[in-house]
């Protein structure tokens, strides 16, 4: 399934955002659904309720996991799933019947499915059906009834004995097809997407009248209870080559549990030994406890396959992410075997990926000693190496990879805070970043890695209309669901979010502490929350305010939308301590976004105390279109930077120019040199610049407006010829290279422009001293955006830029 699609679907289910304790947020349902639901149309329900659960059950193997591991592998260790409970669990539900046979009072009245009405409890009232279809627990346990004349309805059973942790055999189980069963006292619910439901409150008003179709003898004794620790361990391994990790390990968690009960006599059941009604089979012994010998090479056989398992299980954590986890196997496994190679590796990559770096670089440097010449181990101790040298002097050689014109693997860059910290603004009373001290232009301050991000998958042809964007709200929902799965994976990450503002719940202005964002720095005495403490309405809220696209920083022309290559730039993300940058217009900053790293340079020269800003959307724009795209992106706020001020003051003398610019750009962004709309948007240039002169505006505001025409200009040059004795009253293409960095150095679309322009001249033949002075321009440019770089690096990547 296509991930967008996936997340669009998923919150549309209204299950899985119950999952989240969410009822008051509701995404538009599935029509079929609701209308299957209303009609108690069993055929429809069946298959609405099977597209449930086996999306559930896809999308939620990583919930199940942590259930499972919270649990601690209760139910992956051979309790709750093993043949054993399964039958137990059968026996229950037959108690359960039993007691509750004929426990309905006298004097119920039996009712039937279209008889009831919504929203109203129908006391004294009894329900008789069969249940209809598999039941699975999604915040309650969900399945559906059929009634006698055949009609059918959801039902939703708040069962205290089943809760999240509770296997899918269990509650299959307990709530069994086939089942017949007596609900008392039914009502069937409202729910917020339109469809309805039996709510049925209490385990205790669903009575059991038979107890379905006898359980399979695969569901009474799984086929894996009768293998041994190694083999549970071989299955682990062939899950593990079909990169099923979440089927791995279960099946690790199964070896280990097995063999550990085998060598610990402590934990070992100890039955009084049976009073001679079985004949004893010779050579078995009556006594759990194994004899001595047995202990002991059982012990031996099973600690190598226990260490295996834990070693392999850190692996198969490793590639869910899930590094904490890998890192407590890793070192179970080296507590077995304190020499093993694989694991003593395992350790170092989860301590790389929880960033103590130091730690990692000590792991991978003992693995070196046991095998000195291994490229693996000799690669991810050069990465650790690298990282804890970026963490802790700032520097980030991007050269190769710039050198490359950004092909091949990306840098690895590990998160880094320069001279910054989160304050209040005395001005908006807001938080924002700010320096700590005087920095030059295209200092590093900062670098952080995507919390969660989302692509364009551009691989087909299809999808090139779908480009993630603060504005396509099916994109949003894919990131919620990653940030959702996220949060499940490490408390920093939930503890990231929680300190983030949320424009469901505004006010949330503590300053959170500059170690939270470092790598390896020390931030475990703020209070955690958990997973379920952040409602889907709450990661929706905080994504409206924090999530952003690549709008404003984009390193291709944003003046073609149609090829490939631009789209394949095209990203939403969330970065937490980017968070914290609010929007100007005439932003400080640039950011540069490498992978799923981003860069924040210093792109003016910035005193002790000021403000580090950024801009949310294309800033080459004027101050109409720029605010409609704070709105369209559902920024809720104005934009009031002298830039923005500027424009507001002149707004009369520039809204006819702005009004004929929106409704050419509004027509089409997509400009064909040559054509009759370039020619007027070109003649927009020659309209400012007249403007200019009558206002007898200052330089730098000049600039200012110049800039919000850029594309103006642009087109003006490129219809030099067509434009004939007009083209005369365009200014020299350095000054608008000066107008863009004036109001946004750095920007993605000056800087296409320059390097356009270094490459013109020189291929014109322009003497040097004109060709320096654009390329120093060029270079200032390129320097907001890749920060402080050799100048061959940079003077490479702007040919690199004009040759696009
Ligand atoms: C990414 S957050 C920036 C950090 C935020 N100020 C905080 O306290 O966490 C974006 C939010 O900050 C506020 N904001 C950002 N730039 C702003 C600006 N130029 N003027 C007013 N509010 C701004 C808006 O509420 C916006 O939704």
């Amino acid at each position: 399934m296509e991930s967008n699609e996936m997340g669009r679907e998923l919150l549309n289910e209204l299950g899985v955002l119950q999952l989240y304790g969410l009822d008051a947020y509701r995404a538009p349902s599935d029509r079929s659904l609701v209308e299957a639901s209303l009609s108690r149309n069993k055929d429809g329900l069946l298959e609405a309720h099977i597209r449930f659960m086996r999306r559930f059950q896809e999308l939620e193997r990583d919930w199940q996991l942590m259930k499972l591991q919270d649990a601690g592998f209760a139910s992956s260790n051979g309790h709750e799933s093993s043949g054993v409970v399964a039958a137990e669990a059968a026996k229950m539900s037959r108690k359960k019947q039993h007691q509750q046979q004929g426990l309905l009072p006298k004097g119920m009245t039996s009712i039937r499915l279209v008889e009831l009405k919504v929203g109203k409890q129908h006391h004294g009232r009894v329900l008789y059906g069969v249940l209809c279809a598999e039941a699975f627990f999604l915040s309650l346990i969900q399945t559906l009834v059929e009634d006698e004349d055949g009609n059918a309805a959801r039902v939703m059973i708040d069962d205290s004995s089943l809760d999240g942790s509770a296997s899918w055999a269990k509650v299959q189980i307990r709530y069994r097809k086939g089942m017949k069963i007596a609900i008392r006292n039914p009502f069937l619910s409202d729910l917020p997407d339109e469809s309805v439901a039996l709510r049925v409150h209490s385990e205790d008003d669903v009575v059991i009248l038979s107890e379905g179709p006898p359980l399979l003898p695969s569901e009474v004794n799984p086929p894996w209870t009768k293998l041994d620790a190694a083999d549970l361990r071989t299955e682990g391994n062939r899950l593990f080559a079909k990169h099923d990790w979440a089927g791995a390990i279960d099946f690790y968690s199964k070896c280990i549990r097995k063999s550990l009960l085998s060598v610990s006599p402590a934990k070992q059941p100890q039955p009084p030994a049976p009073r001679g009604k079985k004949k004893k089979k010779p050579g078995s012994s009556n006594h759990a406890i194994p004899n001595k010998a047995t202990v002991k090479s059982v012990a031996l056989v099973d600690q190598d396959t226990v260490m295996l398992a834990y070693s392999n299980r850190a692996a198969a954590w490793m590639k869910l992410q899930h590094y904490e986890k890998a890192l407590v196997d890793a070192e179970e496994a080296l507590k077995l075997d304190p020499s093993h190679l694989k694991s003593i590796y395992r350790k170092g990559r989860a301590l790389h990926a929880l960033e103590q770096y130091e730690q990692a670089c000590k792991c991978f440097s003992e693995a070196l000693g046991l095998v000195s010449q291994d490229k693996d181990v000799k690669g991810a101790l050069q990465k650790s190496e690298i990282c804890l040298q970026q963490i802790q002097q700032g520097v980030y050689d991007l050269s190769k990879h710039l050198l490359s014109g950004c092909e091949g693997s990306l840098p690895e860059c590990s998160d880094y805070v320069g001279p910054v910290e989160i304050k209040i603004s005395a001005t908006t009373g807001r938080r924002g970043l700010f320096v700590t001290r005087d920095v030059g232009v295209g200092e590093l301050l900062l670098v952080s890695n995507a919390l969660a991000i989302v692509r364009s998958d551009t691989t087909s042809l299809e999808n090139f209309e779908a480009c993630p964007s603060r504005s396509n709200a099916s994109f949003r929902d894919d990131l919620l669901v990653k940030i959702y799965c996220l949060v499940l994976k490490s408390p920093k990450w939930l503890q990231h979010l929680s300190c983030l503002s949320d424009s469901e719940c505004p006010g949330n202005e503590k300053l959170p502490p500059m170690d939270l964002f470092r790598s390896g720095g020390k931030w475990g005495e703020t209070k955690l929350h958990s997973a379920q403490d952040i409602s889907v309405r709450r990661v929706m809220g905080l994504l409206l305010q924090n999530a952003i696209d690549e709008s404003g920083c984009c390193t291709q022309p944003a003046l073609t939308k149609s090829s490939t290559k631009e789209q394949q730039g095209q990203f939403l993300g969330l970065w937490a301590l980017p968070s914290f940058v609010n929007h100007s217009c005439t932003p400080t900053s640039a950011r540069l976004h490498l992978g799923d790293a981003l860069l924040l340079h210093a792109s003016r020269q910035l005193e002790a105390g000021e403000e580090v800003t950024f801009t949310y959307v294309n800033s080459m724009l004027p101050l109409q279109i720029r605010r409609e795209f704070l709105e369209q992106d559902s920024w809720k706020f104005q934009c009031t930077c002298a830039r923005c001020e500027l424009e507001t003051r002149l707004k009369e003398s520039l809204e006819h120019i702005g009004k004929h610019f929106q409704s050419l750009w509004a027509v089409n962004e997509t400009f064909i040199p040559g054509t009759s709309e370039t020619l007027d948007m070109a003649n927009i240039a020659i309209k400012v610049e007249h403007l200019l002169k009558a206002n007898g505006s200052y330089a730098y505001e000049q600039q200012l407006i110049r800039a919000s025409f850029f594309i103006a200009y642009w087109f003006g040059y490129l219809n030099l010829e067509r434009m004939g004795k007009h083209a005369l009253k365009l200014p020299p293409p350095e000054m608008v290279i000066d107008a863009t960095t004036a109001a946004a150095p750095g920007d993605g679309n000056a800087l296409v422009f320059a390097a356009f322009w270094l490459k013109k001249f020189e291929d014109q033949g322009a003497s040097k001293l004109v060709v320096n002075d654009v390329q120093n321009r060029a270079m200032l440019i390129f320097k907001c955006l890749y920060g402080k770089q050799k100048s061959s690096v940079l003077k490479k990547l702007m040919r690199a830029q004009a040759a696009n």
